[in-house]
């Protein structure tokens, strides 16, 4: 069971980080600060008040996923923009009396990364669904982009990106609408194509669309396109060659803090956006992450682990996604982040409800995994759509091994739970080799938060599988706090040493390990053996098809040529 901490762990170094503080129960005064989150299920307007980080007023919506084919993932942007514009409405209809728009100080944009949309600049119209981050129809546009870099090597543009070519990152997404999309090919011809992720096709809508809106994006969004140069910060020309990507549909690159503009129409006219950040980022900020070494964990439908490097990008040599962590000012310090992303955590659990009618509610898997001791030998490699960090094969499959006449839902539940405690191992492994730096002691920093967290026995077997502590300070994600402190910032509002939990709820859980290590190095052997397993499942065809033009084009240059031939091309063509 966890143990509470009333509040008097160690922070490290940061006391204002869970100090307890009196709760104003006087009427909320302004400034306020809104925090707009637009994450893959879910959107989400509060309005804080900056001076004590009081939730004043919210409203949530919904967004549907469409799935057309089996592996596709779909948004409608048009959707996504009206639950933006409701969220921020009703929520703006919500204030205590004496607020209103004149005491909102900024607003802040924080989203789902990597999901790529593509629109007209003249109509303002879509020109396709937007692709979602864990779709996986690009498979053959990598197998196409991979047959032309040196060895097939997944990592080949590592050095310059950060990122292994996968089917998650926003390039290959864009590359496919380019190469099947007859109006997106029409728009790009006809210099009317913007292409974005969430956060620009929000903030070009809000800020007037085809009357002007700003067409931009921020440092932490555009390390998840492969299309910038993670050092340079800017769009990367031999990335873009790659991809052939035309420069002229991208948004500019803005640091994440700073006043880019003014929302141009409805209830918060007038009122400057200030901050634009990736989800996993803005939450690394809301969990106070400030410092080298300090690491969180969202468990969520995914599960994404950053760890902050500081200003050091570290290029991961064991399958991390190297990405900026935040850079809160034009002229602030770019502050980087190992990041480690598990394609299905609780999403396992919703598949054991939803398809196995194993439960009735995500919530029973904590007592139905009780009801037995152990899994009983039995492993589940959830790889669904393939494994992403460290592993990055898409070829995997989920597989379920170790079953006997005795195994029951409970153990199958059980080993659900488990696989997201050795998927993070396995990204912690990997951040351990890249930096050398991670101990028991410095992942005392290892907060956690996100709805699935709220489950105590996956927390304890995390504590067990991984020998070392896990905090969950508070399931409530910090990704709206986060991006209010980076919205706040840009306006001269210092929230960062404000806590936003009453003190009842900043007390925090630790769960420590209760297994000896042994068994714990036993367990994870028989995981890796189980991970074996489900590799090569789905084998990609012998000749993948190559779906334009440049692909045949590029595909006569000799890989160990392609590099150093795109280079050549690009230094000539700069000449
Ligand atoms: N108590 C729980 N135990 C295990 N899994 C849970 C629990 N509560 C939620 N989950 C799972 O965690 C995921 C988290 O849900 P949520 O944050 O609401 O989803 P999303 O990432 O889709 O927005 C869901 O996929 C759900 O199946
Ligand atoms: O909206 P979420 O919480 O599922 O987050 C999605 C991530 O940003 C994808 O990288």
């Amino acid at each position: 069971m966890p143990m509470p901490c009333n509040g008097k762990r160690s922070n490290g170094g940061d006391p204002a980080a869970n100090m307890p503080v009196a709760i104003s129960t006087a009427l909320p005064r302004g400034p306020l600060i809104g925090a707009l989150e637009e994450g893959t299920r879910t959107c989400r307007f509060a309005l804080y008040e900056a001076s004590t980080l009081r939730e004043v007023a919210v409203h949530c919506t919904q967004v549907e996923s469409l799935r057309p084919e089996e592996g596709w993932v779909e948004q409608d942007p048009a959707e996504i923009l009206r639950a933006a514009q409701e969220c921020m409405s009703e929520a703006m209809a919500r204030l205590p009396p004496g607020l209103g728009v004149r005491d909102v100080a900024a607003v802040g944009v924080t989203n789902q990364r990597e999901t790529t949309v593509v629109w007209d600049r003249v109509t303002g119209q879509p020109l396709h669904h937007a692709l979602v981050w864990n779709d996986i129809r690009t498979s053959k546009t990598v197998d196409s982009v991979l047959a032309r870099l040196p060895g097939n090597d997944k990592d080949a543009l590592r050095d310059r990106a950060g990122l292994p070519v996968s089917p998650y990152f926003s390039a290959l997404k864009l590359r496919w609408l380019m190469d099947n999309v007859p109006a997106v090919q029409k728009a790009i011809a006809e210099k009317r194509c913007l292409f974005g992720t969430v956060d620009s096709w929000l903030v070009w809508n809000l800020t007037g669309g085809s009357r002007g809106g700003l067409h931009i994006t921020d440092v932490t969004n555009a390390s998840r396109t492969m299309l910038m140069n993670i050092h340079t910060l800017q769009w990367d020309p031999l990335l873009l060659k790659a991809f052939d990507i035309p420069r002229e549909m991208l948004p500019e690159i803005r640091s994440s803090s700073e006043v880019y503009g003014d929302i141009a129409d409805g209830p918060l006219h007038g009122v400057p956006i200030s901050a634009i950040m990736g989800n996993q980022q803005a939450n690394l900020v809301g969990e106070r992450c400030f410092k080298e070494g300090q690491a969180k964990s969202t468990y969520r439908s995914g599960c994404f682990l950053l760890y902050n490097t500081g200003t050091a990008c570290v290029h991961s040599k064991h399958g991390l996604l190297s990405t900026v962590a935040y850079k809160l000012g034009p002229d602030a310090p770019t502050v980087y982040a190992l990041e480690g992303s598990v394609a299905v955590a609780g999403h396992a659990i919703k598949w054991l409800k939803d398809n196995l009618n194993l439960l009735k509610d995500p919530a029973e898997a904590e007592r139905i995994a009780s009801e037995v001791a152990s899994t009983g030998d039995v492993y589940f490699v959830p790889a669904f759509t393939g494994l992403y960090a460290p592993h990055w094969r898409k070829d995997a499959r989920g597989i379920l091994c170790g079953l006997t006449q005795f195994t029951t839902k409970g153990h199958i539940v059980r080993a659900s739970l488990e696989a997201v405690c050795y998927q993070t191992r396995d990204i912690l492994e990997a951040m351990a080799r890249d930096c050398g730096k991670i101990s028991t002691e410095t992942l005392s920093e290892l907060r956690v938060d996100g709805k699935m967290a709220e489950n105590n026995l996956l927390l304890q077997l995390q504590a067990d599988l991984c020998g070392f502590s896990v905090v969950r300070t508070d399931i409530h994600e910090k990704a709206a706090l986060g991006i209010a402190i980076a919205a706040g910032q840009a306006k001269d509002i210092d929230l960062v040493n404000i806590n936003a939990l009453p003190p009842s709820q900043s007390q925090c859980d630790v769960f420590t390990p209760s297994i000896t290590p042994e068994d714990r190095k036993a367990r994870y052997t028989k995981w890796k053996m189980a991970l074996t397993r489900s590799l090569g499942w789905a084998k990609p065809s012998k000749s993948p098809s190559m779906t334009d033009k440049r692909y045949h084009l590029l595909a006569s240059i000799p890989p160990s040529l392609f590099l150093i031939s795109s280079f050549a091309m690009m230094l000539a063509s700069e000449m």
